[in-house]
């Protein structure tokens, strides 16, 4: 497959604070990444260093052969990267209908796709952002990124906060993305083995470096180097 981003040597942090000393990582076109690690490691820290907003003190990122390194956030949702933070950042005062069509870009994504994926927002096309269950609010949040039509598409633990039942469809909705539809993605999570089932490959982050990469079948059947360097989260997750 060919290569889709590639992020070369990449130190980045907040401030004056470096948090990925020097990273490099590659990810093809379609294939889906885990990125691991306990709290505070800098997860959340890579993805925003792939959509332009942490402090970049050396290396670069190019996507699809280009160099993003100094693009905007703007310009690089503009080249095909679609986000879902932590945070979700619904529209509150913005109808669903309204938060999935805002920042609409044309392509194979559009609302009767959403809707197909996520009939519940369909339910409640006409209701408010702030009126929406978390659940329903991370649906969005997937939908909108989608409606972006990305070629690569970054989640954020996607799952943090829900109910059982309801991590249970949206790794179901993810995993289709991945495997149905062959969108490249990089996703941060918690529950390790359950994004194991869905992505391809993962990597584990410790203190901003890598300290472990496989393919996530193997990782699967030899689970240990979660439980050297994840501990009780991979072991709280296992269920
Ligand atoms: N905006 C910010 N300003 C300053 N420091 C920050 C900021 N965001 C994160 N940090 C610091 O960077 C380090 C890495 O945080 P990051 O959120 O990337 O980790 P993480 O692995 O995603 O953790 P978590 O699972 O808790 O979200 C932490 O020490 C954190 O306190």
């Amino acid at each position: 497959m060919p290569e889709l981003l590639t992020i070369q040597n990449l130190r980045v942090g907040h401030g004056d604070a470096v948090v990925i000393p020097n990273l490099s990582l590659r990810l093809d076109q379609g294939e889906a990444l885990a990125v691991l690690g306990r709290n505070g490691v800098g997860k959340t820290t890579l993805l925003d260093s792939i959509i332009g907003v942490t402090r970049r003190f050396g290396g670069n990122l190019s996507l699809a052969g280009r160099d993003i390194t100094r693009l905007t956030p703007e310009a690089r949702a503009h080249a095909g990267i679609g986000w879902v933070p932590q945070e979700r950042n619904i529209f509150p005062s913005l109808t669903v209908e309204e938060n999935l069509t805002a920042t609409a870009r044309p392509g194979k994504w559009d609302l009767p796709r959403i809707y197909a994926m996520f009939p519940r927002l369909q339910e409640r096309r006409a209701n408010m952002g702030n009126q929406l269950s978390g659940g329903e609010q991370q649906m969005l949040a997937v939908g909108r990124a989608l409606m972006l039509n990305p070629r690569l598409l970054l989640l954020d633990e996607p799952t943090e906060g829900l109910a059982p039942i309801i991590v249970e469809q949206l790794l179901a909705s993810i995993r289709q993305i991945i495997r149905d539809e062959g969108l490249a993605t990089i996703i941060v999570e918690q529950h390790a083995r359950k994004i194991l089932k869905v992505t391809d490959r993962a990597v584990i982050l410790d203190r901003g470096e890598i300290v472990h990469q496989a393919r996530s079948d193997a990782l699967l059947a030899d689970p240990s180097p979660l439980e050297q360097h994840l501990g009780v989260i991979a072991k709280g997750a296992a269920a």
